[in-house]
């Protein structure tokens, strides 16, 4: 049979199509969500603000004074700190010392900074026309009300997503719990830190997939290298599908006699090898042992990580039910000459800086050198084959 030779997009719609799968959810405590993929939406249970509060260090009065005009003169008549309200009925004709953070009680709603106004014999003064009315108070529930969604369900962690439901007082979120199997394969790798011999090289794959992965949220268990041996490929394939939901191999996906992989697991289970109109990241498998999806990424390093990038990530926003991330990020110009080659869709490894994207010197697929230089793929389509200084080109994102 021919190995079907797809686009980029065409991928896409066919893991798309492929994979159906809702995965069970787990409660996270906050401090390990970052990256997970949320369940269920974050509600706010509370308005944010809690409460109406000061945006700055000065001095909360009642706007209404304002409307006298000229120069006023107001007696200080106490203090709120942040954590301690001022307590009590403040006098409405008076002015309260009031420090960013701190409530502000319902009879004021302006603040005044502490450097536009003039302090003396416990009284202050400022021109009425200094300050609008309303100025520097941050109403309650003017950011969110309660009940509102402050996170969609399918999102992924960020940073700034922890600390937002941390601050709607969330201590831990329903997300996804994803499993991940990791493989290399190949008689030629040996782990990091052993002994090289003749014609073996360093195994980098597995740890790049590894590490990706678990930015990505998942639990990521890695299972060693696969040995270029058809009866103990299949036996510890089998055995790995049935504890995790995707199965990543890289390496033995090509042409070569040694290339194992395809044949395997379409005894195993269900295989489809294609060939993808794209540059580096051709051949790509993908399929299912058991309950367990599978995929199997090219062993040049670059495009194993290119790939994975692309496809393993869509995998597991389907898997995760997310909505998934489009190929093309942004459209920025090109700074340096792009050149790609007519059918295959370049990606080419750069970094975009304030003139636009600039292309890594470094392009070859047997390293990743150029990719950890990078932090985009600026996307030559397949009916481009060169694209000068000054240009726009279409860039996916990767570091996310
Ligand atoms: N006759 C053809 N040969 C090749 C073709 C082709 O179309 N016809 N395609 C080339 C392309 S493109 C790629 S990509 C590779 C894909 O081959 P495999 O997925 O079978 O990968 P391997 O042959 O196992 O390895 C390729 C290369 O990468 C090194 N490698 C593998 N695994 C790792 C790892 N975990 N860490 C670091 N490096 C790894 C491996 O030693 C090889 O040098 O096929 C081309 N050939
Ligand atoms: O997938 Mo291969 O070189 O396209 O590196």
């Amino acid at each position: 049979m021919t190995t079907p030779f797809l686009s980029c997009d065409d991928v896409l719609l066919a893991l798309d199509r492929f994979i159906r799968a809702e995965l069970p959810s787990e409660t996270v405590p906050l401090e390990a969500a970052l990256g997970r993929c949320l369940a269920e939406p974050v509600r706010s249970p509370v308005d944010v603000p809690l409460f109406s509060n000061s945006a700055m260090d000065g001095f909360a009065f009642r706007s209404e004074l304002l409307k006298a005009g000229g120069r006023l003169r107001l007696p200080v008549t106490g203090a709120a700190f942040a954590g301690h309200p001022f307590e009590g009925e403040p006098d409405p004709e008076g002015a309260l010392r009031i420090m960013t953070g701190a409530p502000v009680p319902d009879a004021f709603d302006t603040v005044i900074p502490f450097e536009h106004v003039l302090e003396s014999e416990g009284c202050i003064e400022f021109e009425a026309s200094a300050i609008r009315p309303a100025a520097n108070v941050r109403l309650q529930g003017e950011e969110f009300r309660a009940g509102d969604e402050l996170i969609p369900a399918g999102a992924f962690l960020t940073p700034e997503a922890v600390g937002l439901a941390a601050s709607a007082g969330y201590a831990e979120l329903r997300c996804r719990r994803l499993r991940v199997v990791v493989f290399a394969s190949g008689d030629e790798l040996r782990e990091p830190g052993k002994e090289l011999g003749a014609g073996k090289i360093y195994n980098a794959n597995a740890y790049l997939l590894t590490a990706l992965l678990r930015s990505w949220g998942a639990d990521v268990e890695y299972l060693g290298i696969l040995p270029d041996d058809y009866e103990t490929m299949l036996a510890r394939l089998e055995e790995a599908a049935l504890r995790c939901d995707l199965l990543l191999t890289s390496g033995g996906v090509g042409e070569g006699d040694k290339d194992l992989v395809g044949r395997v697991v379409g005894e195993a289970g269900e295989l489809h090898h294609v060939h993808v109109k794209q540059r580096p990241g051709k051949p790509l498998s993908y399929g299912r042992i058991g309950e367990a999806y599978f995929m199997a990424l090219p062993g040049n390093p670059a495009a194993c990580a290119v790939s994975a990038r692309l496809y393993v990530r869509r995998a597991v926003e389907r898997l995760c039910g997310a909505t998934p991330s489009p190929l093309v990020d942004a459209a920025v110009t090109t700074t340096t000459k792009l050149k790609g080659r007519l059918s295959r869709t370049d990606c080419i490894r750069g970094r975009i800086d304030e003139k636009g994207f600039v292309a890594s010197p470094r392009s070859s697929s047997s390293t990743l050198a150029g990719l950890n230089d990078a932090d985009a793929l600026a996307l030559l389509p397949e009916d481009c084959a060169e694209l000068q200084p000054g240009e726009t080109v279409r860039v996916k994102l990767v570091r996310r």
